[in-house]
């Protein structure tokens, strides 16, 4: 059999493993390339089903050693079993995603190893350290350790020009998410059985550590507020794992009518209930990208978001943690019809669906040491 280029993809979050998906089934089909996914045990239950779904199949899967918890803990645990996959396979390029403990690792470990790292979704910064934290600086460092740069958007390419990254080694892709988000949608999506999609609602998810503690007391009560005084909505919440903001929001909103608490969904089932929400309130990062690919706003709960081109587009809105501001954002988009349509059809500024061809063209260019075109319009977004 003829020796082909070797890439080894990890990923290690719900999030990566959707946003990775893409780039390496179009990798598999490229001839000249042998990708391997490596999965690193960040996540547990929650990509439990995802290969299946996403129609991958993963090469490698490292196991979470008992006593390893914590980000050191697990940093520390995949870098060991990382250093080992990686002498034993001799990949040519090793591709991360994103801002987690498993992207971190997989870089840092492939960069010390001279093996040349590939960052997708690269390029986006809140530039403060503890706003999401310890995410903006693994992006930051893992941007320091790479070689190849994939940018979602203009904006994040300008960001990395601005770092002193190359020119010759950024390339905008979109972001994967979309690819992913949309070929869910398009993939006879599972209609989720509950009673509460028969009203107009809106979705909410909440889980990033900075909202821990008070502030995710604040939030909770905000929408229980709102939720009171608007029966005419449903409001569905899609739980975390993460047993204390669990335990929480079970206790804050729980009891309430028109608010449904429901556990971590399938991405299956999780995409079609986007698509047909009224709105989404949320501080997740991923959902910032794919409800606007869907025309449903979102309503952010941080102060800060490193997606600033989808407040500039006029699909995402900034309410962070005040009580008053996420309860007149939400009375605004049942209010006001005009807001609502504008949100709406704002222009979805996170990619087309074409990511993961665009990225692994460029891939095979590179390990077959074909001359990279500078500009390539042929491979934009
Ligand atoms: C704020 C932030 O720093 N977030 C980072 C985090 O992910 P992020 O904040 O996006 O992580 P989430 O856990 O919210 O995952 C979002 C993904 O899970 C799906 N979903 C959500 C709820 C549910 O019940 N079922 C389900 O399938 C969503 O459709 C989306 O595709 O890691 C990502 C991967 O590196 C990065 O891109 C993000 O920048």
């Amino acid at each position: 059999m003829q020796e082909t280029h070797r890439i080894l993809l990890c990923a290690g979050t719900r999030p990566e493993l959707i946003k990775l998906a893409p780039v390496y089934r179009n990798l598999r089909d490229r001839p000249a390339v042998t990708p391997f996914l490596c999965l690193t045990g960040q996540h547990d239950s929650l990509v439990q089903n995802l290969p299946r779904v996403l129609d991958v199949t993963p090469e490698f899967v490292l196991t979470r050693e008992a006593g390893t918890s914590g980000q050191l803990g697990l940093l520390q645990n995949i870098l060991r079993q990382l250093a080992i996959l990686l002498e034993q396979l001799g990949p040519e390029l090793v591709v991360v995603q994103g801002d987690t403990a498993s992207a971190l690792a997989g870089a840092m470990a492939a960069c010390l190893q001279d093996i040349p790292v590939c960052h997708v979704e690269a390029g986006l910064r809140t530039r403060d350290l503890l706003s999401p934290f310890p995410e903006e600086l693994y992006r930051q460092l893992i941007s320091r350790m790479g070689t190849w740069h994939f940018c979602p958007t203009p904006e994040n390419r300008a960001t990395l020009l601005r770092e002193d990254i190359s020119s010759g080694q950024i390339f905008l892709s979109g972001n994967t998410s979309i690819d992913a988000v949309l070929d869910m949608l398009s993939r006879s999506p599972r209609p989720l059985e509950t009673k509460a999609v028969s009203r107009p609602y809106i979705l909410v998810t909440l889980h990033r550590r900075e909202v821990q503690g008070e502030k995710l007391i604040t939030i909770v009560r905000a929408l229980r507020n709102f939720a009171e005084s608007h029966a005419g909505y449903d409001f569905i919440v899609t739980l975390h794992p993460n047993p204390a903001i669990r335990r929480l929001l079970s206790h804050h909103l729980g009891g309430q009518g028109n608010i449904r608490l429901l556990p971590p969904l399938d991405y299956p089932d999780f995409v079609p209930l986007m698509k047909k929400a009224f709105a989404i309130l949320s501080d997740s990062g991923g959902i910032q990208e794919e409800a606007p690919a869907l025309d449903v706003p979102v309503i952010v709960l941080r102060d800060k978001t490193e997606r600033q081109e989808g407040v500039a587009s006029g699909c995402l809105r900034l309410a962070g943690y005040d009580p008053e501001k996420i309860f007149s954002e939400l009375s605004l988009l049942i209010h006001d019809r005009d807001h609502y349509i504008d949100m709406c059809t704002a222009p979805a500024p996170f990619g087309e669906g074409r990511a993961g061809r665009i990225i692994s063209a460029r891939l095979e260019q590179i390990v077959t040491g074909q001359k990279i075109p500078h500009d390539d319009s042929s491979l934009s977004p």
